[in-house]
């Protein structure tokens, strides 16, 4: 009778253990599994994605080779002091690249007058890096751009091109001196170098210790990407033209050299027509006039103030929602 209860309770014991063994067993394989399969679609996903952006720079790369070859020089000799005013007219302008049936730009109207200075805002992919390419001619647009009452699509492209300058996201810096950055052509004195280096503000950024002189490599000078923003608004004042495309320029940048910049710019570029497109909105709530763009139509044009007073529109949700407004 002890024998058998012994038997039994042992036989118990073991099952217990063994079915527990297998359920903890089990929980741990399915673990197990669910980790690599989630590894696995992690792995997919990842990969899908970076497909997709391999697949959108080889269409963006096939487009290229189905454009014809520009002419940069064909087409009318403006005056050689075109554009003198700097105004910006468009009319009906609207755009789509070669290879879609998608217009990016839709029926854009709108007259910067000369010297103003206009911010343009809008979401991702609303089309503000569009509208800035055909100032440059970079794709064929419908409708007319004018500057200076020319309709820009008649005149010499690398005209066009030369007249109008731009201060990108990105500075573009060649490896080599600070003269050869800002002055490629020669065509101006160490002097005139030195002044755009001293109202670009970029010595009082790092001392001035660092460059004692134009032939001062970019590469020994070791510089931020503020400061290499600084280095390319020095060489758009060398320019001296009298319209200025600032497109995001202060997008990675601290608080400090964002306020120096917007500055420097202001006082620089005072006498001229100034487009900034940014996304922090403090970079542009003290301009003349503001353009809201969505999905390449334009929604508002007019001064800050006169926007900020439709509660119910984009910019002021746009102010609100950035925390500008009280
Ligand atoms: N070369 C191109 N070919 C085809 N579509 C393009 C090309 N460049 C941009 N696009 C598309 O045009 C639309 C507008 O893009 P754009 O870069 O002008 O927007 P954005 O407002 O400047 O955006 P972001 O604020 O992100 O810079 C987007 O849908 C974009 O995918």
């Amino acid at each position: 009778m002890l024998c058998q209860s012994f038997w039994l309770f042992s036989r118990s014991v073991v099952l217990h253990i063994h079915r527990h063994y297998i359920t903890v067993g089990d929980v741990g394989l399915a673990l197990t599994q669910a980790y690599t399969l989630t590894g696995f679609v992690q792995y997919g996903i990842r990969q899908w994605a970076e497909l997709e952006n391999k697949m959108t720079s080889v269409e963006r790369a096939l487009e290229y080779t189905k454009s014809e070859q520009e002419n940069i020089n064909k087409g009318i000799l403006p005056p050689l002091d075109w554009p003198l005013k700097g105004k910006i007219q468009f009319v009906d302008v609207s755009l789509r690249y070669c290879s879609s049936d998608i217009y990016l730009l839709k029926n854009l109207n709108f007259t910067v007058s000369p010297k103003e200075k206009i911010g343009i805002v809008g979401r991702t992919g609303a089309g503000k890096s569009t509208l800035i390419s055909t100032l440059f001619r970079l794709y064929d647009h419908e409708g007319e751009i004018r500057i200076d009452d020319m309709d820009i699509r008649h005149l010499q492209l690398t005209t066009v091109r030369e007249k109008i300058t731009i201060i990108p996201q990105e500075p573009v810096l060649f490896p080599g001196s600070i003269r050869d950055n800002l002055d490629p052509f020669r065509n101006h004195d160490d002097h005139e170098i030195w002044s755009a280096v001293e109202k670009s503000g970029l010595l009082r950024q790092i001392s001035g210790t660092n460059i004692t002189s134009l032939n001062i490599t970019i590469h020994d000078i070791n510089l931020t990407g503020g400061q290499k923003q600084l280095l390319s608004i020095a060489r758009a004042i060398l320019l001296k033209n009298n319209i200025v495309i600032l497109d995001e320029v202060t997008a990675n940048m601290d608080e400090g050299t964002e306020k120096l910049v917007s500055d420097v710019v202001m006082e620089n570029f005072e006498s001229c027509t100034v487009m900034i497109v940014a996304h922090k909105l403090e970079t542009i709530i003290g301009l003349d006039k503001v353009m809201v763009l969505e999905h390449g139509a334009i929604v508002e044009y007019n001064t800050p103030a006169k926007l900020l007073e439709d509660r119910n529109g984009m910019f002021y949700s746009m102010v609100k929602s950035s925390g500008l407004l009280a």
